[in-house]
């Protein structure tokens, strides 16, 4: 009696679980058919306990990362939610984890991380991904060792496969998936550093068309695309301000806002803009692109991260625009002009002045004045 008491109570409480992780809103979008959320396995509490091992990957606003073995031996991380204190907060936990598993069973793209399933039977929601062994962009850029120097190549690579992604959610064809909160340390790196976007706890897919999103205004500062910021309106052109953020970040190798503790708070798109305009771009390139980069391309690449940058949106481009002209890039070693938004007088001025003045190009340390987030 005793046995199938405590057996009973285990039943309910898993289902209590479950109804409080989603689980009911899940099965709704199951049955309206949105995303694929069949291909999505739903993981039983034992089956979690026996993969997961305590090896933390990582730590994130939503909870903590572990890295586990499912039965079939395959390697997983497995992202298990933060508790919160309160019905609110932790009703609002939950849609943002039902919110990955749909948008991410409709992504199918070899630069968007995969989810294979989740949990919602455990006392908090576990959400199941493909293991991605190599860590985040943003330690990529800032741990570079001899063994492993991001080159220029590999630099135009990551850039033009997060592109790839992007332009890929943007046009999915029955609803665009804005990602919302695109930066470094959401991109992780395969077993051959290819780049795979990831964490779209934020993310939106909206209809077709809608043309923007008002929402609370969320997102990473340095990132985020200061338009929205004052509207509370998310476009995809949003997303490509990012994107020019994670640009520029690849190539100069800083961090989008710097605080150090003598320094003012300096935001490195006002940096880059500056020195865009002053034409000083190669001071504040990251040494290794300077040796490494053709100059041609660097300027190029640089020319469109100022467009992604645009204050105004609509004077962006896309992301299909800007993933073409990446491969461009990448395939003409810089030799992409008028056609594509660069003019060859601009790309004159850089080297010109790049050529009267050589000997600043290898200083890694460069002083600004304090420069502010760019509001207007
Ligand atoms: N699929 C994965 N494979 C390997 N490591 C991962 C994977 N997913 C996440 N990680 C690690 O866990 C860390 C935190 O993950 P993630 O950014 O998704 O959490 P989060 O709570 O959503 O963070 P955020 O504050 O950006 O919302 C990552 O920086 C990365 O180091």
């Amino acid at each position: 009696m005793y046995k199938v008491l405590k057996r009973k109570q285990k039943i309910m409480l898993k289902q209590k679980y479950f109804k409080r992780n989603g689980g009911l809103l899940l099965q709704q979008h199951l049955f309206s058919n949105e995303g694929n959320v069949e291909k999505i396995k739903l993981f039983t509490s034992k089956e979690m306990e026996k993969a997961t091992n305590n090896r933390i990957l990582g730590q994130g606003g939503q909870g903590t990362v572990y890295k586990g073995m499912l039965i079939d031996g395959s390697i997983v991380a497995i992202k298990k939610s933060k508790m919160v204190e309160g019905k609110k907060c932790a009703e609002k936990k939950v849609e943002q984890f039902i919110n990955e598993v749909i948008i991410l069973s409709q992504i199918n793209h070899r630069n968007v991380v995969k989810l294979l399933g989740c949990c919602l039977e455990a006392e908090v929601p576990l959400l199941v991904y493909e293991f991605i062994p190599n860590g985040t962009l943003y330690d990529l850029i800032r741990n570079q060792n001899e063994e492993l120097p991001l080159t220029w190549e590999m630099r135009l690579r990551i850039a033009i496969e997060i592109a790839n992604a992007l332009f890929y959610l943007h046009s999915a064809a029955s609803a665009p998936i804005y990602h919302r909160d695109i930066k470094s340390s959401n991109i992780l790196l395969d077993d051959k550093y290819r780049a795979k976007v990831s964490d779209f706890g934020t993310s939106r897919s909206v209809a077709l068309e809608q043309t923007h999103l008002t929402t609370r205004v969320q997102g990473t500062f340095g990132y985020m695309d200061p338009e929205y910021f004052r509207s509370s309106q998310f476009t995809e052109k949003s997303d490509v301000y990012s994107f020019g953020v994670v640009l520029i970040e690849l190539f100069t190798g800083q961090k989008p806002i710097s605080a150090e503790q003598s320094e003012p708070v300096r935001s490195l798109v006002s940096y880059f803009l500056d020195s865009m305009q002053e034409n000083s771009l190669f001071n504040i390139l990251d040494p290794m692109v300077v040796k490494d980069g053709p100059e041609q391309e660097i300027i190029v690449v640089a020319l469109l991260a100022k467009r992604c940058l645009n204050l105004n949106g609509k004077k962006r481009p896309t992301m299909k625009q800007v993933a073409m002209e990446l491969e461009l890039i990448k395939a003409s070693g810089g030799n992409v002009m008028e056609d594509h938004g660069v003019e060859e007088s601009e790309i004159d001025d850089i080297i010109h002045s790049w050529e009267n003045n050589p000997s600043c190009s290898m200083s890694t340390t460069v002083t600004t004045n304090s420069v502010t987030f760019p509001l207007n």
